[in-house]
Order: structure tokens, then sequence, then C-alpha cells
């Protein structure tokens, strides 16, 4: 990554900035409106070379934005420190504003396009005054592959230059792919911090006010105010799931928050299994996992984003459409994923975690005893004695894909790879089994669906509460959600014509003893989990049935290898029958808020659940 310094040397665009040659016209007319309207001192086009990246790095530590970590511990990488304020996605200020209310549907904030541009246009005005803004062609999936689409994004924060370049394949090559006729989506950002002459500015500029505004048949993504992850790295959480989600439905393909991975059992048999977790309930995690079974073997292709689409022969592939991991960094440690450990010795850019002080980070669960003194992520002293924990719990990793050492070698293979496995899982205290598989694509699309979990440090709002999250994406549709699982219905009945859909399952790593503590190992012992999933498929396991559908039998999975006795395996699997019923009922005042538009087999699902509850 890097930018073009074109800098103004061309001069035939009317605010004075220059463009890279064969730039598509479209692009520099939404850029040069822009430009006059934001009034920044300088249009930068990024290109994705190198010697940018050291330069800007350069910038934004001369700006006290990054500081260096010492190049010895940690060579070619950085701490962030964001403002208390923005350091996690806003979901209240996230708006999906499609033509008719309907088709955003009732789990969005809606607002009439008309409006909203009129407030954007407001706020946009003047927005960049004293700072540069940065232009970026990127591509989400490998440029020039079928299942790939293409952004532009502007931004006034160096901070997200550097996360996009990280993050996608942004520059020259992306924008070379961009010509006439090719569908690009406009992300215009702006941190919202305009600079008067003179006044000086401060590390992490941004907004109280915050906006990021989704325009879903226009393609377009405005966000204000917040320099922060899925608030200002446009390409992610706005276009490869909001908007994207808008492009499959109208194109036949799924926008997914999944990791995917690859995975090789002792018999040498191929896998390739996407899985849709919440944020921060394990994806990149499961993405890294390290078996504890021996002969298995897990390579990582994504940890957060997957898009779907029927290849030639009718069957569902997945890109990850990513470049790189914007991974929550407490909880990662060398016990529990020592992949993402190994992917993190270098190049990396750290937000909001705590330093040490010989210049490394730290962050809670990295080991098991906390240094005797850090600098917290509020850039205070902090000892293990301090109150608050050192690193904000939504503290974050931005390192590229590339660099992880069990990346596989398909998981930049423009044509994707053929998704054998779909799994669904939360965060569960109670109630939902370790493992469990679905009758069909259409009770599968039911259990994803009623997906629910406990709120994280990921998003504003309580951590712990419950609340559905279907199919992982209640923050991320940008359509009627409803309509969603429609098209998850369609895809999967089209997939299945072709000789067969993905098997799907669900997982719950996360369930509780009455003592409070996790009843499962998780992080690696979660292969005892997917192992039998494969099993399944090969038709080595038979399973038993449950109101959640096929659950292991007997023996088919060696719970004491994973350090489970037999005690607790079957508190993992527990039916309370009185606490499903009202599982059951929550999950019906959830199907009903979307009224007549729950489509019939997912209701269907519901009611099949609720005898087999009544049968216990
Ligand atoms: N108990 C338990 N915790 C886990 C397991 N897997 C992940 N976690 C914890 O869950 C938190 C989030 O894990 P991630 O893998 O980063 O979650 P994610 O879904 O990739 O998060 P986003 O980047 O927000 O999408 C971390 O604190 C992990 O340590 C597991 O199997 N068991
Ligand atoms: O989008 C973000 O800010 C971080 C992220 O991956 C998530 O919340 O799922």
């Amino acid at each position: 990554m890097a930018i073009i310094e074109q800098p103004l040397r061309d001069t035939r665009t009317s605010t004075g900035a220059g463009h890279p040659e064969g730039a598509d016209p479209s692009i520099v007319a939404w850029v040069e409106r822009l430009a006059l309207h934001a009034t920044p001192d300088e249009v930068v086009w990024c290109d994705g070379s190198t010697p940018e990246r050291a330069r800007l790095i350069r910038q934004m530590v001369d700006a006290g934005t990054l500081e260096a970590l010492d190049p010895e511990l940690r060579p070619g990488s950085y701490l962030a420190r964001s403002d208390p304020d923005d350091v996690a996605r806003v979901e209240s200020r996230t708006f999906i504003c499609s033509a008719r209310e309907e088709d955003a549907g009732p789990t969005n904030n809606w607002v009439p396009p008309s409006a909203m541009r009129e407030t954007l246009h407001g706020l946009f005005r003047g927005a960049m005054r004293g700072r540069t803004m940065y232009v970026m062609p990127f591509a989400m999936g490998p440029v020039g592959g079928p299942l790939t689409r293409y952004g532009v994004q502007v931004t006034d924060s160096p901070y997200v230059v550097l996360s996009m370049g990280t993050m996608t394949r942004m520059g020259a090559e992306a924008l070379a792919q961009i010509g006439p006729g090719t569908e690009w989506v406009k992300c215009a950002h702006t941190v919202g911090a305009p600079l008067a002459p003179g006044q000086a500015d401060v590390p992490w500029p941004c907004n109280k006010t915050k906006y990021i505004s989704h325009f879903p048949e226009t393609r377009e993504v405005w966000s204000y105010g917040s320099a922060y992850g899925g608030n200002a790295i446009l390409a992610k959480k706005a276009f490869a799931l909001r908007i994207a989600s808008a492009i499959g439905q109208d194109e036949g393909w799924l926008a997914a928050h999944m990791l995917l991975l690859k995975v090789t059992n002792p018999r040498g048999r191929v896998f390739h299994v996407a899985a849709a977790f919440p944020s921060a309930c394990g994806k990149t995690n499961f993405a890294m996992l390290q078996p504890t079974i021996p002969g298995w073997t897990v390579e990582t292709l994504g940890d957060d984003i997957a898009w779907l689409a029927p290849g030639p022969d009718g069957r569902l592939r997945a890109i990850n459409p990513e470049a790189g991991f914007f991974g929550v960094a407490p909880g990662t440690g060398r016990g529990t994923n020592p992949v993402a450990m190994d992917t993190l010795t270098h190049d990396v850019v750290f937000t909001n975690v705590a330093r040490t002080d010989d210049g490394d980070v730290w962050w809670e669960g990295m080991t098991d005893e906390a240094p005797a003194h850090l600098t917290d992520w509020l850039g205070q002293d902090w000892t293990p004695a301090s109150s608050t924990p050192a690193a904000h719990p939504n503290s974050r990793f931005t390192v590229a894909a590339a660099q992880c050492p069990t990346i596989s070698d398909d998981w930049d293979d423009p044509a994707g790879v053929v998704v054998d496995a779909v799994i669904f899982g939360g965060r569960r205290a109670t109630n939902v089994p370790l493992v469990a598989q679905a009758r069909d694509w259409e009770h599968g699309v039911f259990m994803g669906a009623t997906l629910a979990s406990e709120r994280t440090a990921a998003a504003e709002g309580t951590v712990g509460e419950l609340r559905r999250d279907p199919l992982a994406m209640l923050p991320f549709c940008g359509v009627h959600m409803a309509d969603h699982w429609k098209h998850w219905l369609e895809v999967g009945a089209k997939a299945d014509a072709a000789g067969g859909a993905p098997a799907i399952f669900q997982v719950n790593w996360f369930r509780k003893g009455a003592d409070g503590r996790f009843l499962w190992p998780g992080f690696g012992e979660n292969i005892h989990a997917l192992a039998w999933m494969l099993d399944r498929i090969e038709g080595r396991a038979e399973g038993t049935a449950s109101p959640f559908g096929l659950i292991p039998a007997e023996g088919e999975i060696d719970h004491a290898a994973a350090g489970v006795d037999d005690a607790t395996w079957a508190e993992l699997f527990g039916l309370d029958k009185a606490a499903l019923a009202a599982e059951a009922d929550d999950a019906q005042a959830f199907l009903d808020s979307y009224g007549d538009k729950v489509p019939e087999p997912i209701r269907e699902g519901l009611a099949r659940m609720r005898a087999d509850i009544d049968e216990l």
C-alpha cells in the first residue's frame, strides 16, 4: 500500500487536484465534486505501493497518532490510541437509506435518502478544511477475479488510509480495473474535524456527531465523525456486508459475516467451511484453529467476511473479499490462539491496547500474568492493582492476511472455494448445545435466522445482554432482514438443485455452568465439534435427534480427549424443557416482529422445534 503522490501537478480539475492517468472519468468527477464541497487543502490519490505507507506512518508518528513499538520486539509495528469516545461501531448512528422504508426493514435505522443527503451535505461542507483528502480505489476480492467488486473511498484520516491498505487490495491495480461500465461503490468518509488556519491538530480527530449512512440502491456509503474500524474502514462492514447484501440480493449471491477455513482430515479429504458468528464471538480464533486431534489440519482463508456465489457448476463457492484481519486483541494469547500471536510478530497496527515499558504491547489474556507496569489504552499508568482493563475490550490489531502462518494457498484464488459446510454460532450461556446439524438447508436457514447472542464490546450497548442476531448480520444487513432470509432460501434451493447445498450446523462454544464458568474449553478443542460435522458430511457419524436438529450420538465425540468429563458433557447438551419453551416463545416474538414477511420454511422450523420441545 502506498500513496501516489500525483500532487496537484495536473491542474485540469477545478480544485487543482491532479489524478492518475487512466482514472475513470466517473471517479474523477465524483472526487472533484467532493473536494470542492469538503474543501481539503489537497487531494492525494493512493496507488498501493510501499514507500508511501512508510511516509504516511512517519507523518502519523510525527502527529502523535501512532507510536512506534520497539523495532527489535515488534518490527514495523505501531500503536494508535483512539479518542476515548471513538472505540467501536456505533449501531445507533448507522443508517440504511433505501428509497423505501420497507426495504430497510425493522432492524435498521431508516432515514429517507433525500433527508439524509441533505444532512450529510451540510455536514460534509468544509469538513476537510486544513486536511488532506486521500482517494483510495480498492478491490474486494483478488483483482480481476469473477466475484471481485470495486470501490473508491475518500477519507481525511491517514489512519484509515493505512488500515484500508492492509484490509483491501488498494491502489493502482484496482483503479485500472474500473472502466466505463464497471460498477464501483462510492465510499465517502470524513472525521468531521476541520482545522482553522493555524489550529493545532489532535492525534485522533473525530466528532461527537456520527453518521454511518448507506444508500443501497445507488451503492454509496457516507460516513461522518468516526475514525474507528467498521465506522470508517468503509470497505469492510459498510461495503462488503451492507451494500453487498443489496447487490447480492439483486444478483443471486450472498454477502455473509463469515470466516472461511480449509480443513483436511486424517484421510486427506479437504473441506471448506464458512462460519457466521456475531462480532467478537470467535471468528478469528476459529479461522486460525490449531487442532488438538492428531491428523487434522486447519488453514485460514478469511476471518470476518465471505461472499458466497454459485460457481459455473451451480455449487456455492466463496471468496474472502478482504486482504487483512482487523481482529480483537483481548483474549488472544499463546494458549488460545498461537497462530494469531505468530501473525502479530511484525508489521501490525494495534489500536487501544496497552504499551509495555520496553516498547511492546500487552492486553488482557495475552499472558496469564500482567506486567508490573503498563501504559494503558488511555495513555495512563497502569498496574495489576488498577481497577480498569489495560487494553480496551474492543482493542484491535490490523495485519495483512498473507502474514498469517496458516494462510491457505487458495485464500486468494479468484474463483473461490467450494463450500462444504456453513456454521452459525453465538455466545449462549444457556440452552444452545455445543453442536447440532440442521436437517436440511431450510432448517439451517431457520437456525441462522433465529440465532441469538450475548452482546460484546464490539459495538455500543450493554455487554452480556441477549439479542437475536439473525445470520450474525443484525448490524450488517443492508436490506430487509426477512428478504435476506428469503434470498438465503432461494440461493440454497438453487445450490441443492445443482448437486448439493452446503450442510448447515450450529455451534455454541460459550455455554456456562452454574458457577458461571465456560463448560467447553474452546479454541483448539473446537476441532472436536468440527471433526464431527465433517464426519457427518462423510457419513461417518450418525448423530441423534434433538429439538435443535441432529446432535452427536454417544461416543461420536471423544470429549474426554478435550478434557471434558461426562457430567460436563451432558450439561453441554442439556435440555431444560421450560427454558427451551421460553426460548421458542422468544424466537416466536422475534419472528412476529417481521409480520407476514417471514418465509414459510422459517415458521415451519419454529413449529417443528416447538413440537420437539413438547415431546421432551
Ligand atoms: N471461551 C471461548 N472464547 C473464545 C473462543 N473463541 C474465541 N473466543 C474469545 O472471543 C473473543 C473474540 O474472538 P474473535 O475470534 O476475535 O472474534 P471475531 O468473531 O473474529 O470478532 P470480530 O473481529 O469482532 O468479528 C476473544 O476474546 C476470544 O478469546 C472459544 O472457543 N471459547
Ligand atoms: O467493524 C468493526 O469495527 C470491527 C468488526 O470487525 C466487528 O465489529 O465485527
